[in-house]
Order: structure tokens, then sequence, then C-alpha cells
């Protein structure tokens, strides 16, 4: 069972660093589907993302149909979007003979209405109130992304972890890295 995070057209880069990020940290590929409103290479989507970028299997594609067509008969799609009357936490994401796919569109126009038409029964809204338009791209993707992974129990990833391992305390010792730490997250 693996997980893919699909970003359709995303514009900015700081939030494809970001989802980046997440995608290292959970074992997530990410499909991007072209074209991108940023070179890949783009300094602030690199910051965003900081030392990560060895650790994110990302896969380009030309557009939109070329992704679909790499999809196979196990491949189960999602498509994530405001306008489903569907839950995304009432969904099952733990078939392991399974492999999950989460569209998620860009920044401004979302995902294209012809896509969501032909696939109406596979988006997912995350229930939000009318105090905003939208939730940010790359928050959508991590709440989607850590409800399937809750499911499926974090598989590889450590869910604890013992303040004695931890580098804080080596800086805790060394205080000037400390404070240089701090600056970070
Ligand atoms: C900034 S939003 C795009 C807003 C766009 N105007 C639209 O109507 O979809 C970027 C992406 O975040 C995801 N998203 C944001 N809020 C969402 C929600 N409440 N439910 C599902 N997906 C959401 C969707 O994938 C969306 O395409």
């Amino acid at each position: 069972m693996t997980n893919h995070v699909v970003l359709y057209e995303p514009l900015m880069p700081a939030n494809t660093g970001n989802i980046a990020r997440t995608c290292a940290g959970t074992n997530t590929i990410l499909d991007l589907i072209e074209p991108l409103g940023f070179q890949i290479d783009n300094k602030k989507m690199k910051r965003a993302g900081l030392d990560y970028w060895d650790k994110v299997d990302i896969r380009m594609h030309d557009d939109l149909d070329a992704f679909l067509k790499t999809l196979g008969p196990n491949d189960e799609m999602y498509l994530i979007s405001k306008f489903s009357s569907k839950n995304y936490a009432q969904v099952d994401y733990t078939d392991p003979n399974k492999d999950y796919y989460f569209v998620f569109g860009k920044e401004t126009t979302g995902l294209p209405e012809t896509f969501m038409r032909e696939y109406y029964d596979r988006n997912l809204r995350i229930p939000m109130s009318d105090n905003i338009r939208c939730y940010n791209l790359s928050n959508s993707v991590a709440m989607v992304l850590l409800e399937a992974l809750r499911q499926q129990g974090f598989p590889n990833m450590e869910t604890s972890h013992h303040y004695e391992n931890d580098k804080l305390k080596d800086n805790y010792n060394r205080p000037e890295r400390y404070e240089r730490n701090l600056g970070e997250n």
C-alpha cells in the first residue's frame, strides 16, 4: 500500500515545498501535474522543503490525461474538493492491496469541473464553515493524508520519540546551537 499526493497545476512554490516536506515525513509519493506555476528548482520551493528533497519521490506528468493513464486497476483515486457532499474522514483507506491517490486542485481555480463531474463519486470534502472560501492547499493535503495514515497505523513512521534521542538535549548543553535552532521550524 502506497499513498500518493497529486497536485494539479500547483501555482505557489511555497505550498509545493511544504507539501514535499510532508511527503518526505510520511513516505508519500508526490505527483505533480504540469504546467506548474514555477520552476521545479525554485528557491522558495526548495526553502519550504528545506533539506528534504532527496527524500521525496517526485513524479512529473505532462497533463491530467497523462497522469490518469498511469493508474492501474488497484489504484484508488480520490478528488479532494470542497464541492462534494462526502466527508473525507468517512472513507476507508486501509486496503493493503491498493495504492491511494489524493488529487488536489490548483490554488486559484481548484480542479477542472469536467474532471470532478466525470469522477463525481470520488470527490471528498474536508468539512469547513462558511467563514472561509476554502482551506490552504498545503493544509488540505496534511489533513487528508494524515487521516489516511492514521487509519493505516502510520506505516514506517515513528509514533513516539524519546527525549534522550533528541538533538535538543545536545543543544541545551551548547546554548549557541540551541538559540540558532529555535529560529528554525
Ligand atoms: C485554495 S483551494 C482552491 C480553491 C478553488 N477556488 C476551489 O474552488 O476549489 C486549493 C485546493 O485545496 C483543497 N481544498 C481546500 N479546501 C477544501 C475543502 N474544504 N474540502 C476539500 N478540499 C479542499 C482542494 O483540493 C482545492 O482544490
